[in-house]
């Protein structure tokens, strides 16, 4: 593994009862680089997200965030999820600026008000993501890109180490792909972890640095060029070559079998 990596899971297994979501998952991701996180439905890939923040606890293995516990990461707020779905519905009582301030709260004391820091870092991240003028609308009155830009807002103003963001680009149309997509990779030019997990191949190849594909294991591992050759999807995922190999076509009646 790399000396380098913010992220390390050795030997990871999860299970929830008597279903195994990860199987011996020893994976290093590097800061400084977009890491795309690529499989199945029920590959597995919220399941790794949750033992990268804590939320889960491996049976087996060990997981190290910044070098430290995945707990003590995400308490001191150096990481930061955008979830796949985030909760919202049309009577949501925040503003868009009230819900990207939330990424601003771990830094605030128990009365939890702004200070000028936070409400520059609040503006700035609006305006990353074309927001600034929708600012103060109920987030509930956003449509579904204008809201996952919303989120990637937030994870900005939080200023965290690691970003792990699930399906950014589900349900998006192209120009808040595009923006979500530059802002990723912004946030990694400039040091950060960015782990995306992702259905769509398509437009990996421009978007990522380095691909990981999880069938409840590590199935295959790195640049884009190499791991979306057709015939390594195809190995991968159990597919025949001249299916096209989309990994998000239907879902695996069982992920992990059919490989050796
Ligand atoms: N709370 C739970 N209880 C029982 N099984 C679960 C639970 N959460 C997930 N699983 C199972 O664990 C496996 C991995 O699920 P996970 O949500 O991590 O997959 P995923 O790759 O994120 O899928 P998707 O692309 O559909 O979001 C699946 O078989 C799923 O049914």
């Amino acid at each position: 593994m790399s000396a380098t990596a913010s992220i390390r899971l050795d030997a990871v297994t999860v299970r929830y009862g008597a279903v195994t979501a990860l199987d011996d998952v020893t994976v290093a991701i590097a800061p400084g680089a977009v890491t795309a996180l690529v499989g199945m439905n029920g590959a597995g890939k919220s399941t790794l997200f949750g033992a990268i923040t804590g939320r889960l606890r491996p049976h087996t293995g060990r997981v190290e965030v910044l070098g430290g516990t995945a707990d003590a990461a995400r308490r001191a707020g150096r990481v930061t999820v955008m979830p796949q779905t985030d909760g919202v519905d049309a009577d949501f009582p925040l503003t868009v600026a009230d819900v990207v301030a939330q990424g601003r709260y771990g830094r605030l004391g128990l009365t939890r008000r702004l200070k000028p820091a936070d409400r520059a870092a609040v503006t700035d991240a609006l305006a990353r993501v074309q927001l600034s003028e929708l600012a103060e609308r109920p987030i509930g009155a956003l449509s579904g890109g204008q809201r996952r830009r919303a989120f990637v807002a937030r994870a900005l103003a939080q200023e965290a180490d690691v970003l792990l963001l699930d399906e950014p680009y589900a349900g998006v149309d192209v120009v808040s792909e595009q923006l979500i997509a530059d802002v990723l990779a912004e946030r990694a030019a400039a040091g950060a972890t960015v782990l995306v997990s992702t259905h769509d191949l398509a437009t990996l190849g421009d978007r990522a640095h380095r691909v990981v594909l999880l069938a409840r294991r590590i199935v295959a591992d790195g640049p884009p060029a190499e791991v979306l050759a057709p015939e390594v999807l195809a190995r991968a995922f159990g597919l025949p070559p001249a299916s096209g190999a989309q990994p998000d076509a239907r879902p695996a009646a069982d992920p992990g079998e059919g490989r050796s």
